[in-house]
Parts: C-alpha cells; structure tokens; sequence
C-alpha cells in the first residue's frame, strides 16, 4: 500500500495531495498543468515536498516531521516515462540487465517471467533504435520491473505512440496492472486507457486531489461534472459474460438480472468485463420502447437529478446496486418528469469495452 501525504510548492504552483493506492493499477488523471508529474516526482524524490508524507508498506520514503527523506535509489520506486529513454548502444537484453543490476536487489520477477509478460522475447538482440515505439516502451516497462521496484510509476507511457502502437501495447499493461503484485500509478488523460487499466482512480484539479477512490464511484459521482472537460461525462458497469451469439457476432453479457449485447469479445462464460457507457450515449424512456433499433435496454430507477443551467441535466440510474449516467437536456428531463424514485428504461447506444474487471 502507498501511502502519500504531499504538500509541495513550484513556483506559482501548489500541490496538495492525499491519498492511498494498493496493489494494482490507480490512474492519477487530471488535465495538463493540474501536477501528475510533479506528483510522480515527489514520490520518486525527484522533488521535495515542503511537508508530507510518503510510505510503502512499512517503509517511510519521506517524513518532513521526522526528518526523513530516502535518496531516489534506496526508495525502490520504478518510473517509466513517455519516452523510453533507452540506452541506444546497448542491445535490449542489456537495457533489461541494467535495470536489474540499477536496483541491485534480489526477489522481485526473474527475467525471464518479466520478458514473457511484456512479449519481447524476440527483441532481445535488437538495438533500441531498431525497435518501434511500442516495443521500445515495452522495454522501457521490463527494465522498471527488472529493477525489482515495490511501486511501479508510468507517466503517460502511451502518449507518444499511435492508435495501433497502444492498442497493442495495453494488453500487456493490463496484465501488467493484475500480475505484478505492486502497487501501480499510472498517469495519463486518456479515459479509454485508464478504464481499462486501472482500479482506483485519484483525480487531481489544479494541485488538489478532487476525488479518489475505486474507479466506478469516482466515475459516477455527479457532481464530478463540475470539472468538466476532464473527460467525457460517463459511468462503469461490472458485467459478466453470459454466453455468445455466433450468428450474429455478439456477446451477451449480464448485469443483474438483466443483459446487454455488445459486438463479440473473445471471452468465457462467467469471465469479468467493466464497460464504459458515456453519458450521452443512453437515453431514457418511460416505458420499454418496442421496434427499436438500440438492443440494448436496462429497467433502471432514478436515483439522482443534476440539472445545472444550461441545456443538460445529468441524470443518475440505479441499475440494481450499479449506477449508470445519462444527459439529457433539461427540457427532456421536465417533459419526463423525472425525479428521483422513479422507475425508467435506459436505452444504451454504444459502451467501451475491458476484459477482466479486475477485484474493484
Ligand atoms: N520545475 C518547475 N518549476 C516551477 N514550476 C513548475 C516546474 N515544473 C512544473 N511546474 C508547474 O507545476 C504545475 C504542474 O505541472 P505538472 O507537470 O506536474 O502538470 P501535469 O499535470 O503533469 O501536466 P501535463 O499533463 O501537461 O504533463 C504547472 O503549472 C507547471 O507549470
């Protein structure tokens, strides 16, 4: 567990920051300028907070109280960065040794297992600068690992890659975030990314942490809308697969009692899947339309009504104890008369998909 109290001043610029992180994946999201990296920095000891403190586990890694502030090579802190800053003469079995030889500790994951996770087998003679973006941050990742760190930090790891580059590197974070057994903050303002990689979400605004806790919660809670443009208003739903339907290419999946179809996942029965659906995708009616073309429609129950001063309203859904998001405009939301307490159907047009929805 990582414990961080932080108090920091930069400048102009302040950094209040509290909060917990276990072992898995915590995004730190926020937009540009709101301190992620000055956050990864402090806990790295890269920068030193004015006051604060910062554990892991039962190890104090700073403690302006008591006077304790561990040298960045004895925190065993891991960062990887948006660039991979290899070292372009050594081939990437040796940028893999390297790290293991920088963290000078034995345990932590062997090479060979580190190598499997990450795919990289095949790369191993290669010089970085023969390696795709991807693939160089791939490396980047196992060379962090191999130095046997106890808090794996990766600031905005994909941001410099394409479409195709991070969609073939996610699969790998995504095992990374439930095989590694350490606590993982992973930066970054891409809501697909941190969907699908992490569990807890902190969300700094302007120094402050404005919200922090397991991803759903944080995603549902309406009045987050206040920090908007942050990402697309939206909620999760935890699903499980409920079987396929091959003639048609889609996968069922439950939610309760009641099911979605989405376009086929290659995935067991019974396996987790956590599903994005923005706020603007569902639409809300009063009785269960018939002849429609959006398959998907949940029985849900009003629970919360934000209605604001514009044009929308942001209407809040229990769908037996999950909660799904949906914005309307007001005038929708008045001529429905919706209030909490009472019973609709949620049409759902399009949902993001994760495989494995983790232990949250
Ligand atoms: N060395 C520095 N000296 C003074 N101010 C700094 C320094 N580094 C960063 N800052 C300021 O601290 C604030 C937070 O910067 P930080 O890089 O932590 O934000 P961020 O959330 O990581 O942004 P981005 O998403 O753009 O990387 C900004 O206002 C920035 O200008």
């Amino acid at each position: 567990m990582l414990d961080v109290f932080i108090d920091l001043s930069r400048g102009e610029f302040a950094l209040q920051a509290s909060f917990r992180a276990g072992v898995g994946a915590t995004a730190i999201f926020g937009r540009s300028g709101a301190g992620k990296s000055t956050l990864v920095a402090a806990i790295a000891g890269l920068v030193r907070p004015n006051a604060g403190r910062i554990a892991l586990g039962d190890r104090v890694l700073f403690d302006s109280a008591h006077g304790i502030d561990l040298p960045v090579r004895r925190r065993r802190v891991a960062v990887v960065f948006q660039e991979s800053r290899l070292f372009p003469h050594l081939s990437v079995r040796r940028n893999l040794l390297y790290g293991r030889w920088a963290g000078r500790r034995s345990g932590g994951s062997s090479f060979d297992d580190v190598v499997g996770l990450l795919g990289i087998e095949a790369l191993l003679d290669r010089k970085p600068g023969r390696l795709s973006g991807g693939e160089a941050q791939r490396v980047a990742i196992g060379r962090a690992l191999l130095s046997g760190p106890e808090l794996l930090m990766m600031d905005e790891p994909l941001s410099h890659l394409d479409g195709a580059r991070r969609a073939e590197i996610l699969p790998f974070l995504e095992r990374l975030a439930t095989e590694s057994g350490i606590p993982i903050l992973y930066v970054s303002h891409a809501m697909d990314e941190v969907i699908r990689l992490a569990d807890q979400l902190v969300i700094l605004d302007k120094g402050m942490v404005a919200a922090a806790g397991p991803l759903e919660d944080v995603l549902n809670r309406i009045d987050l809308g206040a920090i908007s443009g942050l990402a697309e208003a939206g909620s999760v739903l935890m699903t499980e697969v409920a079987g396929q339907v091959t003639d048609y290419a889609l996968t069922r999946l439950a939610l309760g009692e009641q099911e979605l179809l989405v376009p086929e996942i290659a995935a067991a029965t019974g396996e987790r899947i956590r599903l994005r659906v923005l706020a603007d995708d569902v639409a809300i009616a009063l009785e269960r339309p018939k002849a429609l073309s959006i398959r998907n429609v949940l029985a849900a129950e009003v629970t919360e009504v934000a209605h604001g001063t514009g044009a929308h309203a942001d209407v809040l859904l229990a769908i037996g104890p999950q909660r799904l998001r949906s914005r309307l405009t007001r005038q929708s939301v008045a001529e429905l008369g919706l209030v909490a307490g009472k019973p609709v159907f949620a049409l759902i047009k399009s949902v993001a998909i994760r495989r494995g929805g983790g232990e949250s």
